[in-house]
């Protein structure tokens, strides 16, 4: 049984790293660790390294065997705004193996808060009336109609971070 510690206590992200241990023999920690990075990333290059920051973070902050950061961010193609999120997980050996989730556009009015300076997911409260938004179905399920949910994108990107070191570890 090998221990892996995620950087958030935010449940959409916990929950993703628990699906992984439904096929692995994984246990799954919590830990509270900053991301080093704003709180709104707004670049593909910041939301990563909000996630390497985090998982390296958890190493240093537990003894998990494994760090895991996870980080919602905006990052823009041709002036279209697109939610993005990415991965990182971080082995004792040094190793650090990164993924990126499923990217979506962003309404124009969620743009206009965005560019006011709020974060995403008050943005995303507000636009839809809803409280905590960020912990449960996110952005992404809102926008998808519920079709892909917080969770179900990040536990896709659980299973490419952990499928490499799988793969990797051969
Ligand atoms: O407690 P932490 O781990 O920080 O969780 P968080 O919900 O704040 O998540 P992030 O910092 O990774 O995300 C950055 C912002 O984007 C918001 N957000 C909401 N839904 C999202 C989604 O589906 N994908 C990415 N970001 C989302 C999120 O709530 C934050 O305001
Ligand atoms: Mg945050």
């Amino acid at each position: 049984m090998v221990t892996i510690g995620v950087g958030s206590q935010n449940p959409a992200k916990i929950s993703a790293v628990e699906r992984l241990s439904e096929n692995f023999d994984i246990a799954v920690q919590s830990v509270a660790v900053p991301s080093g990075v704003s709180d709104q990333p707004k670049s593909d290059n910041e939301t990563k390294q909000g996630a390497v920051q985090r998982a390296r973070a958890v190493l240093e902050k537990s003894s998990a065997d494994f760090g895991v950061g996870l980080e919602g961010g905006i990052m823009e193609i041709d002036q279209q705004v697109f939610v993005c999120n990415w991965g990182a997980l971080v082995d004792r050996n040094g190793r650090v193996f990164t993924a990126s989730g499923a990217r979506i556009p962003l309404p124009e009015p969620i743009v206009k808060g965005l560019r006011a300076g709020l974060e995403l997911g008050d943005v995303i409260d507000q636009y839809t009336n809803q409280l905590d938004v960020r912990k449960g179905e996110g952005t992404i399920g809102i926008l998808s109609n519920g079709l892909i949910k917080r969770d179900d994108m990040f536990y896709h990107i659980m299973q490419l971070l952990y499928g490499q070191y799988l793969f990797y570890s051969k």
